[in-house]
């Protein structure tokens, strides 16, 4: 049973004024919003401030007409004679004015939505792209991971915060406006506009901290909730969770776990129903003491008729604008939290850096690739990965790996890519460390695929082209590392040959057997001129005539260049010039097969069983 986790937001909150400076203090993550926003589009962020601008002086103006309109039918009625043209210019104008406010309104509501639409655009951009300049290791931790989803959610959310806090300007100054028409009369009127909408402010203040906190201690369950939902309702996993009959144990997981959540959301969602009732009640007792009271004056004859529904039209918007951006401010103010975690992904550095201005990959490579004394543990373990690691690559050498599984092949792949640096020693491409070389250029000369190589859900083309993406419209280099992978034969078999789509989650998408799919990922190697090429057990799914053929073809194109095979099969193996055999991360035997053979070591232990596996 798992348990469940701390949910800050279930405690009673201790602290009302540090919720309310963690709220202000989130705020000054608002002009980095609005600079992310002017720089998305700028003509769009004038105009919608422009056109509110505009908007925000039209309440005032429409109830002083109708205040105009009030007395003049009150003195027309009394002085019968009198010429009616400033009445129908009043309803003239009034008419002009309502049009206006349609028209503003339209305008505003279609740039907030193109507007947000650009920013969460560029935020998913500007996400991927932050994302992949980070370490790999970043990606496995489970601290980033929920810090990653929190701002993935961000980025289609700030719609509502860039409308919310323009909406919010609007208001204060159609607020001030109206404040000034109601100051003229009587400032005490604004001082209960104010008492009485305070307390349903500190309420919704209190009620959005909460749900913010529940929502972010949350989020590694929300995440094991998407993943859940993921393995019971998607074409990948629909084989599995059939044969095993999984699905009741994956919906009563998704059940129990979102019950939780449900009730510990519900607890909240119900107080703040409560509390909100409660405390808007005490702002509506006083706006109706506020209109007794212009009555009675009314009534008294201190005022006109036109000025009392004057008064009480810019008291009744008045109380409603400040409540509304009261209440939009606690808004503001948890969107502008969640924001938070987006800045903070922002902010996340990679250990291995770019190194722009390091040195360029020598082409060719003279002296080869070497490992001295090289030692690596997995961030946050305490195990050696790998550890005294001492051999080089010579130019034009086909090394293989062997080893049982977990015996740290793939982690030494890991290092030469450079998706991780060594824990100790170093690894050199002739003479210089490969931390100080430009990490574009080192990743340019190293073509690998990996064991576990994407699928992608896309064309053949795309999917042999991503081997090096800048040529994906030259469709002869595709077709010729088809050619190398026996791709080929697959495509040819396809209805719209390199134009087909690949997998089932498209309309029209077909689905490979494993075999097919790992030489299309093979093609990929083919696509670039890299210097070094590693396959990573790249033939485990083929047949042994693919087999034999592909490596017949891949030793002529590694002509000159350097090779890392890793694989299991020893009738792969043997074909490489040198063999690693690798135990528990420490290098233990070393030579050509036949070297191996006769030393009569590990390798050759292996390699007989499995040659007997084969009689
Ligand atoms: N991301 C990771 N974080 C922590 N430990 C890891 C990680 N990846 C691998 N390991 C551990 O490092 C060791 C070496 O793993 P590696 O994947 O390099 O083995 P391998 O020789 O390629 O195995 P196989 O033949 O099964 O592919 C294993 O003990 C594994 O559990």
């Amino acid at each position: 049973m798992r348990k469940p986790p701390v949910k800050e937001s279930l405690k009673p909150n201790s602290s009302g004024s540090q919720s309310l400076k963690k709220r202000f203090s989130a705020l000054q993550n608002l002009p980095r919003f609005f600079r992310l926003v002017w720089k998305t589009n700028k003509t769009l962020t004038i105009g919608n401030i422009l056109f509110r601008l505009i908007k925000s002086g039209l309440p005032l103006l429409m109830l002083y007409v109708g205040k105009e309109l009030i007395d003049e039918v009150i003195r027309l009625m009394d002085h019968r004679t009198d010429s009616h043209q400033y009445l129908w210019t009043l309803v003239g104008t009034e008419l002009g004015l309502t049009i206006l406010s349609d028209l503003l309104n339209r305008c505003i509501n279609l740039f907030d939505s193109l507007l947000g639409d650009l920013v969460a655009n560029k935020t998913s951009v500007d996400l991927v792209h932050h994302a992949a300049k980070l370490d790999l290791y970043q990606f496995e931790n489970p601290i980033f991971y929920d810090k990653l989803e929190r701002a993935r959610r961000q980025t289609s959310g700030r719609t509502v915060l860039l409308s919310q806090t323009l909406a919010q300007m609007q208001d204060i100054v159609t607020l001030l406006s109206l404040g000034a028409g109601l100051v003229i009369f009587n400032p005490w009127l604004i001082l209960i506009l104010i008492i009485a909408v305070i307390p349903s402010f500190l309420g919704e203040t209190h009620f959005n901290e909460r749900t913010y906190s529940l929502t972010r201690s949350w989020t590694p369950e929300r995440r094991e909730l998407d993943y859940l939902r993921y393995l019971g309702s998607s074409s990948e996993t629909a084989k599995e969770v059939k044969v095993f009959g999984l699905e009741n144990y994956l919906a009563d997981r998704f059940k129990s776990l979102s019950d939780e959540y449900y009730l510990a959301n519900r607890r909240i969602s119900i107080s703040r129903a409560s509390w909100g009732y409660f405390l808007s009640a005490i702002g509506t007792i006083a706006y109706y003491g506020a209109y007794v009271f212009v009555l009675v004056q009314t009534l008294s004859g201190l005022i006109t008729v036109g000025t009392m529904t004057f008064l009480s039209g810019s008291f009744q918007r008045m109380h409603g604008m400040l409540q509304g951006i009261m209440s939009r401010f606690s808004g503001i103010a948890e969107n502008a939290l969640y924001l938070q975690d987006l800045f903070d992904f922002f902010e996340i550095r990679p250990t291995i850096l770019a190194n722009e201005n390091g040195k360029l990959i020598p082409n060719p490579v003279r002296k080869g690739i070497t490992f001295e004394n090289v030692g690596f543990k997995y961030p946050d373990t305490e195990f050696w990965a790998l550890r005294n690691l001492s051999f080089s690559i010579k130019p034009g050498e086909k090394l293989a790996l062997v080893g049982e599984n977990g015996a740290g092949k793939t982690t030494l792949v890991k290092l030469l890519a450079c998706l991780y640096k060594p824990t100790e020693g170093r690894i050199l491409i002739d003479g210089v460390d490969l931390l100080d070389y430009q990490l574009a250029d080192l990743r340019a000369n190293i073509g690998i695929i990996f064991q576990d190589y994407i699928r992608y859900e896309m064309t053949v083309s795309d999917n042999i082209a991503v081997g090096d993406i800048e040529q994906q419209n030259d469709s002869k280099a595709i077709e010729n590392a088809a050619n190398m992978s026996m791709a080929f034969e697959v495509v040819d078999h396809l209805p719209n040959k390199f134009q087909q789509v690949l997998g089932k989650r498209f309309k029209d998408g077909t689905e490979l057997s494993g075999g097919q799919w790992q030489k299309i990922a093979l093609a990929r190697a083919y696509m670039r001129d890299a210097q070094l090429i590693v396959l990573d057990e790249p033939t485990s799914a083929l047949d042994a005539r693919a087999e034999h053929e592909v490596f017949k073809r891949f030793t002529s194109l590694i002509e000159g260049k350097m090779a890392v095979l890793i694989s299991h099969r020893f009738s792969t193996v043997r074909m490489a010039d040198r063999i690693l055999f690798l135990e528990n991360g420490r290098l233990i035997e070393y030579g050509s097969h036949e070297q191996l053979l006769i030393q009569d070591g590990k390798y050759a232990e292996l390699f007989q069983l499995q040659a007997q596996g084969y009689l």
